[in-house]
């Protein structure tokens, strides 16, 4: 599977425009793999994890055509994971030459915000698909199986286990420490490659609720390491970082490389 990673930050993006704290004011400074946008990963080039506002600029930053997307898989609500007015871009008359429906997946909430915005031009443009947890369906090629995350207690969200070419990947934010029923399931399971929730330093709280942090990423790795889910080439990427961490791009990779954790930036692209 090819990875690329379009954006890399949590929800007010890094630096945040707004703010003039040292890490921000830093990032602006240093910029590269310090100018992050709002997480989102695409899969060979026609599978896509979460759809915000950043996405148009990030396919025009990337080159990437957003047409070739067949299967939308989006994990909840928040306005930096779900945008969908803005899919209207691919509606008949704004949008030529495409010549295959966009699945969205996702949640009841998902379907309730995707229905209203782009409802009316179901069919050849647009497809709805409600996922219900651990309910595994194919999505092009892959097989995707979504997993409960635990981050907004008052909506379903949801993280994905995607099968596909005899690899796996595991995409994991938004989502603090896993719940019980997603541990069961992957317990015996085998992940290439885990994309992780990063969005806090380290705090000392190992099993972190809502969103994890560096200490919680270093505990998820020695579990999987122990439980054999990552396999030796498996890998641990992290994402979704946020300013108030107050870490470089360099500073994340100095902690985590004696782990050989590998730390995404926006525009990266990998295989598993
Ligand atoms: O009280 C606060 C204030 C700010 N945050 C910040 O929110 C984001 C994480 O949440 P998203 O799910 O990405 O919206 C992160 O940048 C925090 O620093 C917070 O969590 N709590």
């Amino acid at each position: 599977m090819k990875i690329h990673f379009l954006g890399t930050a949590a929800s007010e993006g890094f630096p945040n425009v707004f703010c003039s704290c040292e890490a921000c004011l830093t990032a602006r400074k240093l910029g590269g793999k310090n100018i992050r946008t709002r997480a989102s990963v695409i899969v060979d080039d026609t599978l896509k994890f979460d759809y915000s506002a950043d996405s148009q600029m990030q396919a025009l930053r990337d080159g990437i055509d957003l047409g070739r997307i067949e299967h939308l898989l989006v994990t909840h609500t928040h306005y930096d994971h779900f945008y969908p007015g803005d899919l209207t871009s691919r509606i008949e008359g704004f949008a030529h030459g495409i010549e295959h429906p966009l699945w969205i997946h996702g949640n009841d909430l998902v379907m309730y915000h995707a229905r209203q915005a782009l409802g009316k031009f179901e069919g050849d443009r647009v497809r709805f698909n409600r996922m219900k947890p651990f309910q595994r369906i194919a999505a092009g090629s892959a097989w995707v199986t979504p997993l409960h995350a635990d981050h907004d207690p008052m909506e379903t969200c949801l993280l994905y286990f995607v099968e596909k070419d005899g690899k796996t990947l595991l995409y994991g934010n938004d989502t603090g420490w896993f719940p019980e029923d997603t541990w069961a399931w992957l317990k015996g399971k085998k992940i290439d490659m885990a994309i992780l929730d990063c969005t806090h330093e380290k705090t000392g709280i190992k099993q972190k609720n809502y969103h994890m942090n560096a200490d919680t990423i270093l505990e998820v790795h020695d579990i999987f390491v122990k439980e054999q889910i990552l396999g030796e080439a498996g890998r641990i990427y992290v994402t979704h970082f946020t300013h108030n961490s107050t870490l470089m791009h360099e500073d994340w990779e100095s902690m985590f490389e004696p782990y050989g954790i590998c730390v995404a930036y926006d525009g990266l692209t990998v295989h598993c």
